[in-house]
């Protein structure tokens, strides 16, 4: 996609093509809600340094795209039309949460961050866009989150990109969904050293890996993996551990 830098939108032609590879094609009117998006980080980002895929394809592919692909079932099946509550955590500059808010307009979400100044921007976004409504922010460290009773074991969906380590993110997860609620990780690569060491701290979780999804982005931006992970058991209560500990000790590794 050949969008030109600093154009709100797309071509149509590009916008087709884009569509057409993720398999979903948004209304009009959410195509014009992406590209407000799109301003508003702009805005945001002159004032604050939130993210610098903003522009042309790093924007539609590496944001909109990225974080639409491994849920394209959800967005045209039964359940579009469900209140499904998400949760993204680490959500920085609002992505993947307020691009799901955006093309899912049922759909309840909480963002998570622990650096107020982002969750202020993100808030104020969300208020730009009219998600006030659905999109709820939270400035807290995720170990605390996943002990909320507001919470704990509540969501449909809990998401993250680029936050942690998958055993690390796992921990941050598990503990918020629902018993049919599933765990979204958005990576990059993904090994077989990472399956192994994500299976373990699953296990310690009571949870599994459901599937790992694959796929290029357009425009050679790059290999994607997409692990969801489904709850076994309800998680214990020893999850997620005090803050910084997930990080410092992942599970699995745990001696
Ligand atoms: C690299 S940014 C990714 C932001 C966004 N999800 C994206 O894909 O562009 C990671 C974010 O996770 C947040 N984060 C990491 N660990 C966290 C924790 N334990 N509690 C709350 N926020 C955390 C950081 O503050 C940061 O904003």
């Amino acid at each position: 996609m050949a969008a030109a830098s600093g154009s709100a939108l797309p071509t149509v032609a590009d916008r087709d093509a884009l569509w057409e590879a993720l398999g979903w094609r948004p209304e009009p009117a959410q195509v014009e809600r992406f590209g407000a998006l799109q301003q508003q980080l702009r805005e945001w980002n002159g004032r604050l340094n939130l993210t610098r895929l903003v522009e042309g394809d790093d924007y539609w592919i590496a944001q909109v795209f990225d974080s639409l692909w491994p849920l394209v079932p959800l967005l045209s099946g039964p359940h579009r039309d469900q209140p499904l509550e998400l949760i993204d955590v680490g959500t920085g500059c609002g992505v993947p949460g307020l691009v799901l808010a955006l093309a899912l307009p049922q759909a309840r979400l909480t963002l998570v961050d622990s650096v107020g100044r982002k969750v202020e921007a993100v808030r104020a976004m969300a208020a730009a866009l009219g998600l006030e409504q659905r999109v709820c922010l939270r400035c807290e460290r995720i170990e605390l989150t996943g002990r909320a009773p507001e919470c704990r074991g509540r969501f449909d969906w809990a998401v993250a990109r680029a936050v942690a380590r998958a055993p690390v993110v796992a921990e941050y997860l598990v503990p918020l969904l629902a018993p049919s609620g599933r765990a979204l990780l958005y990576r990059g690569q993904w090994s077989e050293q990472d399956q192994a060491d994500l299976e373990r701290a699953c296990h310690q979780l009571r949870a599994r890996i459901e599937t790992v999804q694959r796929r290029e982005l357009p425009g050679e931006r790059g290999l994607r993996h997409a692990v969801c992970l489904a709850p076994t058991a309800s998680c214990p209560g020893t999850y997620p551990r005090a803050v910084g500990i997930p990080a410092k000790v992942p599970l699995g590794q745990a001696v």
